[in-house]
Order: C-alpha cells, then structure tokens, then sequence
C-alpha cells in the first residue's frame, strides 16, 4: 500500500473512532439525562401517593373514632371539616348497614346505595379499595371521573386520580397499582402498563420501576421510550451530533497533520540525530601535480525509513533550528572512529571537516581544541568554513587563532560564492583556500568565472596559501587548473563521496 493511502486510512479510522466514541459517550449521556427524567416522574408519583396516604389516615380514622351511628348535620359537619384541607379526597361518605347514606356534596341522599364489593382489601386496616373509571358522582352528576374508592369503617372517601396526572410528570406512559402476592391492581395512569414494563424486555434507561417506602404495596411503573425521548431533546441531540462529527472531522486532520509532521524534514532530521540516521561519505583529495590522495572531504548523508536526504535538504533546516553543533560533534566522533581504524591511511592525511560558520561566531569551535582525538591524531584535521559575513568579526578571529594554535588547519570553502566581502584575508590565519565548483565548471564554456581563476591564484601566492578546486570532473578542467598552479583537486574525475568501507577500498587500490 502507498504511503500516502496508509496515511490517510489512520486518519480516516481515527476520524471513526472518535465520532463512535463520541457517539456512544453521547448517547451514555443521553441515557444519564433520560434515567435522570423517568426517576423525576417516578419520584414525583411516589409523592402523591404517600401523600394520599397519609391524607386517607387523617381523614378516616378521626372520622371512624367520633362513633357517629347515623348521618345527621353533626356527622355531616365532621365530614365537611374533614374534607376542608384535602388536596386529593374529592368527596367523602357515610355507610349505615353497608349503605350509603349521606356525603359531603350531596348531603342526606333520598335513596341510599349500596356498597359495591372492592378490588382489593388491606386486611389489618380494615381497608376496602375499588378503582372506578367512570363514575358519576352525585354532585356531578353530568361528567364521569376516574376516582379511587377507599372505604374504612363507616366512611368512605373519593380521590380523583387526576391529582396524580400533573403536568410535571413527562414520561408518555405510566401507572399506579396496589400490589398484593401475585395481583396488580390498578389505580391511576394508563392501565397495563406496570404489567407490560414487569414482563418485556426494553433498552436501557427507558423503564422504571419503584415502591413506596411508606408502603411497598403501592408501586409505580414509567416509560419513556429512547425515539420518545430524543423527539422532546431534538435540538440538543442535533448540536451534540453536529459537534461529534465535528471532532471526528478535526482529529481525522490532526492525525493526517501529525503523520505529516512527523515524516516533516525537520522531524525526520530532529530524531535522526539520536537514532543514527546521519552517516558521512568520504571524497579524495588529490595532488595534481603528483595525482596521489593527500586527503579527503567529509560530506554528511542522512537515510531513515522514509528514504535519503541530502545536504541541500537538511543543512538549511540543521542552521534554522540550532541544531548545527550537535550534528557536528556527532560527525566528529563518527568520523574519527572510522577513519582511524582505516590503518592504510599515512601520517598527516589531511581530513577535512566541514564547520558552520555560525559555530565560529557563537564559539563552540573553540572546543574542539580540548578534545585530544583530534589534537593528538595522526590525520591533519583541515576545518573547512564556508565565506561568511560572521568570520569577518573580531571574536571569529580570535577563535581561529586559538583553533591553528592547537593544530588544525583552517580552510575557506566555497571561495568567490557568498559573502566576497573579507577585509581582511591575510588576518584569517587561514591555510587554504577552495575554489567553488562553479568555477571549475565554468572553464569548458571559458566563461566569466574560469577567467577569473587566474586572479584568485595571484591571492593564493600573495598570501601563502594552497589552493584546492573542488568539482574537477574531466581532464581538460584539470590540466588548465593544474597549469594555472592550483595544488589540489577534488571531484568525480577522482571519486565520488564513497562510504567507509568503499573509501578503504579505495585507498587501498592507491597504496599498491
Ligand atoms: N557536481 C559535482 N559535485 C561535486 C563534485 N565533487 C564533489 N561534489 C559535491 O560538491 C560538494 C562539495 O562540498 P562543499 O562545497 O563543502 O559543500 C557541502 C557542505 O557545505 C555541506 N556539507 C556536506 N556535509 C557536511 C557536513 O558534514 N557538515 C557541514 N557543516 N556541512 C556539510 O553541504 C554541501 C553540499 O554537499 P554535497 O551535496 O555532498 O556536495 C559536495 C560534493 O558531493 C563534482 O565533481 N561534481
């Protein structure tokens, strides 16, 4: 698979998987918001009836102990005081022989009624209850209502189920019911409904079931179906939705961003450093007069999983990022490591390293001089230093003095490119000068930059340097360089930047 398909495939199911995570968390919540809801409506019933029932208590049972016989207006007056204060006792009655005879909206009835048998009985109260769904009651005689009949003693009273049927309670289904062994029966709210909920099975969250603690016997059972729910919570669920594909959306293109920056160059050269990717290819250095190898030029490479990088890729980067003295320290310690094991190579081999120039300014040159694999090697250790307006200042020159002091030979590379501005040139301590390959090139067209090989030569003279020219790829370049007294050549026509163990080759084919 490509590289850049993989890439895009991670940041794809990355995308997935924080929409469905973020999905199921909303909807985790969602579950949270609607348990919440149905335990409100629950709670809520709950309350209503303990409060019924406390409220059929202080009815019932001061009525029953004023040991009234018959109805007459004292009865019906302790009736009527009774039924004063009630919130959920709509009517209350007088039983004489299991008849009724009087209540408090009505008064004395003409023709008594009889007592109808109940649903249920609570035995150690003396309880009777019956659920009447439509019942016409004598004060209003014109429109049915649902009631629940309690009957204890003497007295009987009628509570309204709508009491219970509040605007708070939002959940669509529910009921009331008085549970005794094995019978449910119903009291207010939609019938069946606690029976339905005991016996199916349904998602979770959307169901509830509690007694009362006052008295378990009375239970209430709600339902509020998750489509239901959703339907009253549209708006949020849409925002919520809109913002998990959203952060679906942004991790996709985080991931696609990280993965990018993380193959970045700069990334790519940043962890190279500690995990070895930088390796350095060595290219001869040749006598023209002589044609023997006098040295070589030490040139970085730098090869990870993702492929090779060459200098005009990562030197820009290792200069924009400071990086540059810790590549260079590396460089050391490898190339010392390698070439010193390559014992074919004589005394007073010349090494050339190269230096950033914004190494000189901020001094770190300056150690170099403490460390005793250079000072004390066999090789002699040329710095090569690119023309730079930061080796024309005093501080620059004071640390070159230091670094001849201590042996090294320093050299001006890439000589005629940059910055041709140094006063100076005979204040360098310099020992060398390198001719920039542009000017080499420029002899096979005898362009302007070949005609002033002649001139950089009269400076090499003046001011006792050697000279070598970098870039020689064909005899003809060669002998008009040699002719015009340059010392030393470097390029193809000698060898290309070769590995380690191919430059020991090299070498060797030389010393036969
Ligand atoms: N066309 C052509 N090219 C030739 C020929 N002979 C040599 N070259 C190339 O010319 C460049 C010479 O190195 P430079 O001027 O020091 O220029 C170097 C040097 O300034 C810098 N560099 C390379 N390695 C290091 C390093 O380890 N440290 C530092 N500070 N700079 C480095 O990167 C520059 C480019 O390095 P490279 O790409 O290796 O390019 C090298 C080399 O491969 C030839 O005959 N024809």
């Amino acid at each position: 698979m490509k590289k850049g398909h993989k890439k895009s495939i991670i940041a794809l199911l990355t995308g997935i998987l924080v929409f469905v995570t973020g999905s199921l968390i909303l909807l985790y919540f969602a579950g949270q918001k609607l348990a919440a809801t149905i335990s409100e409506d629950a709670t809520h019933l709950v309350k209503h009836i303990d409060t019924a029932l406390q409220e059929r208590r202080r009815i019932l049972t001061p009525l029953n102990n004023l040991g009234f016989k018959q109805c007459d207006q004292a009865t019906l007056l302790e009736m009527r005081r009774a039924l004063f204060d009630a919130k959920y006792v709509i009517d209350i009655g007088f039983f004489k022989n299991d008849q009724l005879v009087c209540t408090t909206g009505a008064g004395l009835l003409d023709k008594v009624i009889n007592d109808k048998s109940p649903d249920y009985i609570i035995v150690d109260e003396n309880i009777r209850v019956r659920f009447e769904p439509q019942l016409y009651l004598l004060l209003f005689s014109d429109r049915p209502m649902e009631v629940i009949i309690v009957r204890q003693g003497d007295y009987n009273l009628i509570i309204d189920t709508k009491v219970f049927n509040d605007d708070v309670i939002s959940s669509p289904m529910w009921e009331v019911v008085y549970k005794h062994k094995r019978s449910i029966n119903h009291l207010a709210g939609q019938s069946g409904v606690y029976d339905t909920l005991v016996n199916n099975v349904y998602l979770p969250y959307e169901r509830r079931l509690i007694c009362s603690e006052q008295n378990s016997n009375y239970c209430v059972a709600l339902h509020m179906p998750w489509n239901k729910f959703f339907a009253k919570n549209h708006f949020l669920l849409i925002i919520s939705l809109i913002l998990t594909c959203l952060a679906g959306v942004s991790s996709a293109l985080l991931v696609d961003n990280l993965i990018a920056d993380r193959r970045s160059t700069f990334n790519r050269i940043r962890l190279g450093l500690n995990k070895n990717s930088f390796y350095w290819t060595y290219q001869p250095i040749i006598c023209l007069q002589t044609g023997t190898v006098i040295g070589c030029e030490v040139l970085a490479r730098f090869k990870d999983k993702y492929g090779t990088l060459y200098p005009d890729q990562f030197i820009p980067l290792l200069r924009k990022n400071n990086l540059t003295w810790k590549f260079t320290e590396a460089m050391i310690a490898k190339v010392l490591k390698e070439l010193t094991a390559i014992d074919i190579l004589p005394e007073g081999f010349k090494v050339s390293l190269n230096i950033f120039p914004c190494d000189v300014e901020q001094g770190n040159v300056s150690s170099l001089t403490q460390v005793s694999e250079l000072t004390n090697s066999r090789f002699i250790i040329c710095l090569e230093i690119t023309e730079d307006e930061y080796l024309d200042t005093s501080i620059a020159h004071a640390h070159f003095r230091t670094l001849v002091k201590s042996g090294f030979n320093l050299s001006l590379d890439d000589f005629g490119t940059g910055y041709s501005n140094l006063k100076n040139l005979q204040n360098l301590s310099f020992h060398q000068l390198k001719i920039d390959r542009t000017f080499v090139q420029d002899i096979a067209t005898e362009g302007l930059k070949a005609s002033m090989i002649p001139n950089i030569m009269e400076l090499v003279k003046k001011f006792n340097y050697t000279c070598v020219a970098e870039g020689i790829e064909t005899s003809e370049q060669e002998a008009i360089l040699k002719t015009a007294g340059v010392h030393y050549g470097q390029g193809w026509k000698y060898g290309r930047p070769m590995k380690v163990n191919k430059f020991h080759e090299y070498m060797a084919k030389q010393s036969v």
